[in-house]
């Protein structure tokens, strides 16, 4: 099997040198000539993941048919609300059988469509050629070689399989699953609740308030995951709740990081501006998560919070006042 990561960001990066270290040749493709020929030569990407060195077997190059050239299977590393046009871009390098990976975590807002409904809508590829990998995986611990597992999740159950040879290390363990649906919605969700949770610890609230969301986001996640065909197991498992609690616990997190900075004050503009080009893609997945609950009448109160503090200049203080009195109901409701 031969693999190409298309994106060389912190985790197109660091799922590069899991393969490397699974056994899997592997090439990765940056958009920057010198970063492409940074990562080659000195084994390292200081932009993304500074201070962890790359596997010599790992080489990278910025042509998109040098890339693509013999690969079997395309990881798409590139965030969410930019992975259509990308794709559209590397059609004419794509072979005939290609196997698709996604990795972002995203809904697409112009279309509400997940990324495995992008990869088949651009490629024309049937669903049981595409795989959505999920789990609690922060970029820079995966690279540091910290022991983790994830989600390999695809209709063919074969396809999961030959994937979890390829991505399987002494540090990353991929699980494999049926259930992309619910894969992708929890990793869509996931984002947005660390951006509330971020907001609640830049305030200055503790554990309990975190507690709180944490578990109240999963409610919404299981109800809406449940809406669009998800199995419920799926998001007690890795792609759900594990990468919840990874999420909106660690300082590592993007969206928590971005929330954190909104909950101390600051403007969209200055948490933006702190996030030196990283994604943190909670922020345009609310609104196409929102939507989707919307379109299949599914009551998500922390999304829609996190959305209005985002997009329509709601203070951290008025959301949680907000959330707070909203009518009395009990835990479990449909
Ligand atoms: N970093 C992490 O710990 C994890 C990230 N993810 C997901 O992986 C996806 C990729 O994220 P990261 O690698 O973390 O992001 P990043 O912010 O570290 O890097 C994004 C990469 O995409 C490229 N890029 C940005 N805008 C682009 C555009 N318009 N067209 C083409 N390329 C563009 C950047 O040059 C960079 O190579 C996201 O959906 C993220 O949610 C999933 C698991 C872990
Ligand atoms: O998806 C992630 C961990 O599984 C990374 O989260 P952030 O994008 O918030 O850094």
């Amino acid at each position: 099997m031969r693999a190409v990561v298309m994106g060389a960001g912190s985790w197109g990066t660091a799922i590069a040198k899991v393969l490397v270290d699974a056994g899997t040749d592997t090439t990765l493709w940056a958009r920057r000539p010198e970063l492409a020929e940074r990562i080659t030569r000195d084994h390292t990407n200081a932009d993304y993941l500074p201070g962890i060195t790359l596997p010599d077997g790992l080489s990278a190059t910025s042509s998109v048919g040098e890339a693509m050239s013999g690969a079997d299977v395309v990881v798409c590393a590139v965030p969410s609300q930019s992975l259509r046009a990308n794709l559209t871009e590397w059609m004419p390098h794509l072979g005939a059988d290609t196997t698709f990976v996604s990795l972002a975590k995203g809904v697409e807002t112009s279309t509400l469509l997940r990324m495995t409904e992008v990869i088949s809508e651009v490629s024309g590829a049937p669903g049981d050629r595409i795989a959505a990998l999920s789990g609690p995986n922060l970029a820079r611990e995966i690279a540091e070689g910290q022991p983790a597992a994830t989600v390999i999740a695809c209709a063919d159950e074969d396809r999961a399989r030959d994937l979890q040879d390829a991505f399987k290390t002494r540090y990353f363990r991929p699980y494999t699953n049926t259930d992309v649906i619910g894969c992708e919605i929890g990793g869509a969700v996931k984002n947005v609740i660390a951006l509330a949770c971020g907001m609640a610890s830049g305030v200055g609230f503790g554990q309990n308030t975190l507690a709180t969301i944490i578990t109240r986001g999963l409610a919404e996640t299981i109800r809406l995951g449940v809406a669009v065909g998800a199995q419920i197991e799926t998001m007690a498992g890795l792609a759900g709740v594990g990468d919840l609690v990874a999420t909106c616990s660690s300082p590592l997190s993007r969206n928590r990081t971005f929330g954190a900075h909104l909950g101390e004050g600051a403007t969209m503009q200055e948490a933006q501006d702190a996030t030196h080009g990283q994604v943190a893609e909670g922020v345009k997945s609310c609104t196409s998560v929102r939507a989707l609950a919307d379109k299949y009448d599914v009551e998500m109160p922390l999304t829609d919070a996190v959305h209005q503090v985002c997009h329509s200049g709601l203070t951290v203080a008025d959301a949680v006042s907000s959330l707070l009195g909203r009518r009395a109901k009990p835990e479990i409701y449909d």
